[in-house]
């Protein structure tokens, strides 16, 4: 069977995933089929990356050896199931992107002993940076999975008992940071610095933090300590946000991100 994947659903996530495949030459674009039931996706695809996309999906699912269920949680799995069932190979790995959805859910309604992997995407793709969370069934083997798992990021395998916490800490978790980013700056243009000079400012100190973190070794409380002289600009600063809602609301985010994760899970058809 040669080296070939498939995704069912060619949305975002996929083509995040598609687009680092390709630069990171884990693919090419000749072994990448994709089937969306929107055809100005699939045109998209194939316009932009040159992946197959007018296959019968009959057909391309025999041939692959990976296939990637990248619809929503909310979409007809059940559907995508079915024919998964009726047409794949005994051999092929089946990937689920899907939010919340676990491998027991999956292993039901493929109806076979076949490789399942729950996997969680980094959505940093472009960057190769940022973790996937993966959980395997007891047939999927994690030796044929990580050259591609690897060509979008770095990999975690963890117990599916964690991949709820891991998809609404971990992977939504550049959206955090993102959102911060964004109220610093305006922070900045709030004191009266230009947008553009607030921007520069923010991100060399958001990459410069957590050199600073990685390098030191230290924990964050104690490099604020050395960041705050008495009675300084710096601590007088952070009195107003640990008199702030800052941390309880970060955290109240991360934690209704994994509760809505487990709920997808029920969301199927929505
Ligand atoms: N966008 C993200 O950052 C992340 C998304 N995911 C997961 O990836 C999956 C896809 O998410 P997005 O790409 O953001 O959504 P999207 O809405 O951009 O893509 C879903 C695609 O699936 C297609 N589709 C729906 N039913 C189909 C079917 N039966 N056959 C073929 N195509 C079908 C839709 O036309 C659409 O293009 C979701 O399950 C989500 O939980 C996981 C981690 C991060
Ligand atoms: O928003 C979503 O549903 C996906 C899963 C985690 C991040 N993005």
């Amino acid at each position: 069977m040669r080296n070939h994947v498939h995704f069912i659903g060619g949305g975002q996530m996929s083509e995040a995933i598609i687009r680092a495949l390709l630069k990171n030459r884990v693919f090419n674009s000749n072994n990448i089929t994709v089937t969306d039931l929107n055809k100005e996706r699939e045109q998209h695809l194939t316009e932009t990356y040159q992946v197959v996309t007018d296959q019968k999906e009959e057909d391309v699912l025999t041939q692959a050896n990976l296939i990637v269920i990248g619809v929503r949680p909310q979409d007809d799995l059940k559907t995508v199931c079915q024919t998964i069932y009726e047409h794949a190979s005994d051999q092929a790995t089946i990937v689920s992107i899907v939010a919340g959805v676990t491998i027991a859910q999956f292993e039901a309604w493929l109806d076979s002993d076949r490789a399942i992997a729950r996997v969680i995407p980094n959505t940093l793709t472009d960057t190769g940076r940022g973790y996937s969370g993966v959980a395997l069934n007891a047939y999927a083997n994690q030796a044929d999975l990580d050259p591609f798992l690897n060509g979008f990021g770095k990999v975690t395998h963890i117990d599916e008992a964690l991949i709820d916490a891991f998809t609404g800490y971990g992977v939504a978790g550049p959206n955090y940071i993102y959102y911060f980013i964004e109220s610093l700056v305006d922070a900045g243009v709030l004191a009266g610095l230009p947008r553009d000079m607030a921007w520069e400012v923010a991100l060399e100190n958001m990459v410069g933090a957590v050199e600073m973190l990685n390098e030191s070794g230290k924990h964050p409380r104690q490099l604020l300590d050395i960041n705050n002289s008495p009675a300084g600009v710096g601590m007088n600063g952070l009195h107003q946000l640990n008199a702030s809602d800052f941390a309880a609301g970060l955290q109240r985010s991360v934690l209704k991100a994994v509760e809505r994760t487990t709920e997808l899970s029920n969301q199927e058809g929505d």
